[in-house]
């Protein structure tokens, strides 16, 4: 296709507003593509790789620039463009306000390297392709070295030398990343279903497992629905990470009968691609021709992150005895195993040079959560409960090994309680993840997709201020540490009320309404107890009470009816924010807040 007609096509979208008639646009050009279909299903989106390559062009604006200005004229400089842009905001329209083509003698290029050549070097060279379009700036993606930017510059040079301004406008938007015509991952999945005649579902599959545009076109013109419904996921080509929603365990526990709970680790989200020396039998490849296990780790955007993580690929080689794609979570861990924070992770995660120094001084492990492929199969329709049993037996040589013991499996659980989600989210942040993800136990998996199905628990946005009127003593290494604080709200009119506090001696009156161990680290555990301990009035056994000193800031998922305390409400998750030493306890809230948040919505 000439560059000329997919750039007045891309004008043209670019001034309808209308998604249907995009679409219809889109649908036209696909149809009218013919052998560039691939390129100009990428383009169109501003994309010149398929998504699930990572190469970039590398080309930073200053390097368009220049191009530019070459192919504009002797008289102007990159900073002449750069001058337009900031008057004109916008690199397309800058592109297409030169009058390129006259720079026959100075570039010997015509975007192929065929330097020194015909002399096909401006724009009497014939018309751009969209083939030749893409060829170029391949070739430009490869420029690595000395030297290379000076190539990059030539390249782009012979490209924007051969165009016309509303080629100039599309091509520069396209090497910045910049294509901005409205015509999202949706319109091209519908487009592709109306030009080929193929149902849409089928089509968005197809991407789901390829992620590749360009091919799900060329799919669909050539082979129909058959081919599309025999396209598969590939080990080496990853697909996009399926993403979460913020989420409450009771919404989770009010859409589904019962939750998956898994812990959610603090780290950075991998996608695992695993293919062992091949063997008779496994994924139906002859022995021999894979003597070597082939493992690649990529990051949420695709990125390839293997050299980065050494320890990944070793595990992958040391556990996976089957072809698999694996989705999981790389954590930093210090030398008892224990996870490190975010930050560790991350001079860990993308690194390029000194990957063996950098691992010598912070250690990374994977946990899998879920297995998108397993021994030749794809699991993406699978519902998660499968897809975790074949990751667990992937990782697990032994069936009868307790999952627990299995190195780098997320567990899940399955639970209909909150009292024993609360437990599962109190157990993870003592081991030092960073909370709980709910998880419906039926779902698929759903490619880039933040759907319902994933739930991520955010802490609270709404808290109280609440009096500590008692306390626990802690076990084993938090044996001198008061943890587990009773919490208690002011009630002025106490007589109408079912009981008090044990606290006596009070400002006012005081009901409890929960308690709260969570969110809090040994640290602050140690700073509490010193803070606390002047005010214990009674102990009996582990217990004190304590009089009202002290108020805590207290976030919580929900307000909840519970005879369980004597204010006649317990709160959901309670979790420790922080000390009010800015408050005494007659400033605390008060039963009438607690009632208003539970009856009268959020104030
Ligand atoms: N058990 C788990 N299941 C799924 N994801 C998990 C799990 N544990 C940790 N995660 C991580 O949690 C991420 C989602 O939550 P979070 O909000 O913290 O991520 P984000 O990148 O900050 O935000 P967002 O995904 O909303 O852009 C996942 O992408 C994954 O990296």
């Amino acid at each position: 296709m000439e560059f000329a007609t997919f750039a007045t096509r891309a004008a043209t979208i670019d001034a309808e507003p209308a998604d249907l008639e995009i679409v219809d646009h889109v649908r036209a050009l696909l149809e009218a593509a013919g052998e560039d279909l691939e390129i100009v299903a990428r383009f169109v989106q501003g994309r010149v790789f398929p998504a699930w390559d990572s190469t970039t062009l590398d080309i930073g604006p200053r390097t368009c620039y220049e191009a530019i200005a070459r192919a504009a004229g002797t008289n102007v400089d990159a900073d002449d463009v750069e001058e337009r842009l900031a008057d004109r905001g916008e690199i397309g329209d800058v592109a297409a306000s030169y009058d390129f083509g006259g720079q026959q003698g100075l570039g010997a290029f015509t975007g192929r390297g065929d330097a020194g050549g015909d002399g096909n070097t401006g724009s009497n060279g014939g018309e751009l392709t969209t083939r030749e379009v893409a060829e170029t700036l391949s070739d430009l993606a490869a420029a690595d070295g000395a030297g290379s930017q000076d190539r990059k510059v030539d390249l782009l040079f012979g490209l924007f030398n051969r165009c016309s301004s509303v080629e100039a406008r599309y091509l520069s938007r396209l090497v910045l990343s910049e294509m901005r015509i409205g015509v999202g991952e949706g319109t091209v999945r519908d487009a592709i279903a109306a030009a080929f005649d193929v149902p849409d579902d089928r089509v968005e599959r197809a991407l789901q497992v390829s992620n590749d545009y360009g091919r799900v076109a060329r799919v669909a013109r050539d082979a129909g629905l058959e081919g599309l419904d025999a396209m598969d996921l590939e080990i080496g080509r990853p697909v996009q990470a399926m993403l979460a929603q913020a989420g409450t365990v009771m919404g989770a526990l009010k859409d589904w009968d019962e939750a998956g709970v898994e812990w959610k680790y603090d780290g950075a989200r991998i996608q695992l691609h695993h293919e062992p020396p091949s063997s008779p039998g496994s994924n139906g490849a002859p022995a021999g021709a894979n003597d070597a296990a082939t493992t690649r780790i990529y990051s949420r955007n695709m990125e390839d992150v293997t050299n980065a993580l050494p320890e990944v690929v070793e595990f992958a080689e040391e556990t996976l005895e089957q072809p698999a794609i694996l989705d999981g979570e790389v954590v930093a861990v210090d030398d008892a195993g224990e996870p490190l924070p975010f930050q560790e992770v991350l001079k860990r995660f993308r690194r390029k040079h000194d990957v063996a120094k950098a691992r010598e001084e912070i250690s990374v492990r994977p946990v899998f959560f879920d297995c998108l492929h397993a021994a030749g199969e794809d699991l993406l329709s699978e519902p998660l409960t499968r897809r975790h049993d074949r990751l667990e037996q992937l990782l697990s040589a032994d069936e009868n090994l307790d999952p627990a013991a299995v190195d780098g499996l997320s567990l899940l659980w399955f639970s209909d309680d909150p009292e024993a989600i609360e437990s599962i989210d109190a157990e993870a942040l003592e081991a030092g993840h960073e909370g709980i993800m709910l998880k419906d136990p039926d779902s698929t998996y759903s490619p880039g997709r933040r759907g319902k199905h994933w739930r991520k628990r955010k802490p609270d946005i709404e808290t109280l201020d609440c009096v500590v009127t008692g306390a626990e003593w802690g076990e084993g290494r938090r044996a001198t540490f008061l943890g587990t604080f009773e919490l208690s709200v002011r009630d002025g009119d106490a007589s109408e009320k079912r009981g008090s506090a044990r606290s006596t001696g009070a400002p006012q009156h005081l009901e409890t309404i929960g308690k709260v161990a969570t969110g809090i680290t040994d640290e602050t555990l140690a700073e509490l107890t010193a803070l606390l301990e002047p005010h214990i009035v009674a102990e009996d056994g582990q217990d004190v009470d304590l009089e009202p000193a002290v108020v805590f800031e207290v976030g919580y998922e929900e307000i909840q009816s519970s005879p369980t305390y004597s204010s006649g409400y317990a709160l959901r998750f309670p979790r420790f924010v922080g000390v009010r030493h800015d408050k005494d306890p007659a400033e605390a809230d008060t039963l009438e807040r607690v009632q208003r948040l539970r009856y009268g919505g959020r104030r």
